[in-house]
């Protein structure tokens, strides 16, 4: 047998990393993230801009005691630069993403894991956790803003995680959105306007690369819930200052919303809470106001999926 770690593709953490075993995981991650039991020691990432490119690298380290797993993630994000040609899609994906996991017993490589699903699923079983918790009794029509790997990744753990009747698509590029209509297993409606999409929306779901507000708050139901998903820099914008300032504001880590999120450094909202702690205490779920999750992306997400991933991939070989 090879010394070398086994490297686990898309296909593999596809197979293994389904939401029903995920999100359990990630509930327990993150509520020991905001102080249940402890256990976990993480970070805020460390960003290096790759300026002439207009791209970022993100390297994200965990370790959590109670999982008894290691792991960092190496994700690159470039500005996906609107191509001269407005038929032309871009060459490359925007984010590009491996994870590496070790043996926290003694600190070997286990395995090198594709990190494009585990980071698309992570974040969406993510955002369905807090949508459980904070979106209005009776939610009926759920709006997605941005038509990429991470709409298509929501799209797919809301349709299995509840029963929306409506569900509205805007995209900058109208014929991505009507691709992602024409591709899913769902009737979708296609607006030609976020703010025909967002309007009378329940839940809303922003995943686009903005890095100026494409959410206005007085489009925005009173009582809904959003998970404002982009604009991970200190100076992107996904959401106005309306809406920031005139919600419910939860976040995945506090330390990292006030360190990464334009749309909480620039707008000056305040946190109410942080995720874990409302998974923690259901009592802080202001359900009936209008909440917004800003989530930025948790590394201890990623090393608890690689963990899953790993074990479940491990013990199907051994069993074959
Ligand atoms: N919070 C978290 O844990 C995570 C957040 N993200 C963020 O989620 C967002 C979406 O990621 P992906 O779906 O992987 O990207 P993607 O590149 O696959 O899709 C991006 C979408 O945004 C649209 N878009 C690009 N520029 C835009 C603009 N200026 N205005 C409006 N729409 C624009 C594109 O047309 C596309 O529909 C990104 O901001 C990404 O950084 C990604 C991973 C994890
Ligand atoms: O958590 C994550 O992997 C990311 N958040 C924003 C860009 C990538």
């Amino acid at each position: 047998m090879s010394d070398r770690p086994p490297f686990l593709e898309a296909e593999v953490v596809k197979k293994f990393l389904t939401c029903t075993a995920l999100i359990p995981l990630l509930k327990t991650a993150l509520i020991n993230f905001s102080g249940g039991t402890g256990g976990i020691i993480q970070p805020v990432r460390t960003i290096v801009p790759v300026a002439t490119y207009g791209g970022f690298l993100g390297v994200m380290p965990a370790y959590s005691a109670t999982d008894d797993a290691l792991a960092t993630k190496v994700v690159t994000f470039y500005e996906n630069k609107r191509p001269a040609d407005e038929n032309e899609t871009p060459a490359f994906p925007s984010h590009h993403s491996t994870v590496l996991l070790f043996e926290p017993r003694n600190g070997i490589l286990k395995a090198v894991l594709d990190g494009n699903v585990i980071t698309d699923r992570r974040t969406a079983a993510v955002s369905a956790l807090a949508t459980e918790l904070l979106k209005p009794a009776a939610a009926e029509v759920l709006c997605i803003l941005g038509s990429g790997s991470q709409a298509h990744s929501h799209f797919e753990v809301f349709m299995e995680r509840f029963s929306f009747k409506e569900l509205k698509l805007w995209s900058r590029r109208r014929e991505k959105a009507e691709q992602f209509a024409s591709t899913v297993n769902a009737k979708v409606q296609v607006c030609a306007t976020a703010r025909e999409a967002v309007t009378d929306a329940d839940v809303i779901i922003t995943v686009t690369m903005a890095t100026e507000p494409i959410l206005f708050g007085e489009w925005v139901k009173p009582g809904a819930h959003v998970n404002a998903v982009g604009a991970c820099r200190p100076d992107w914008r996904e959401v106005d200052d309306n809406l920031m300032q005139n919600c419910v504001l939860y976040v995945d880590s506090r330390e990292a919303a006030l360190k990464e999120s334009g749309d909480i450094v620039l707008s000056g909202a305040e946190i109410f809470a942080e995720l874990g702690q409302v998974l923690k205490e259901k009592k802080l779920a202001l359900a009936e106001k209008t909440t917004v999750f800003k989530s930025v992306g948790l590394a201890i997400e990623d090393a608890v999926s690689a963990k899953l991933v790993f074990d479940s991939w491990s013990a199907a070989t051994t069993n074959e």
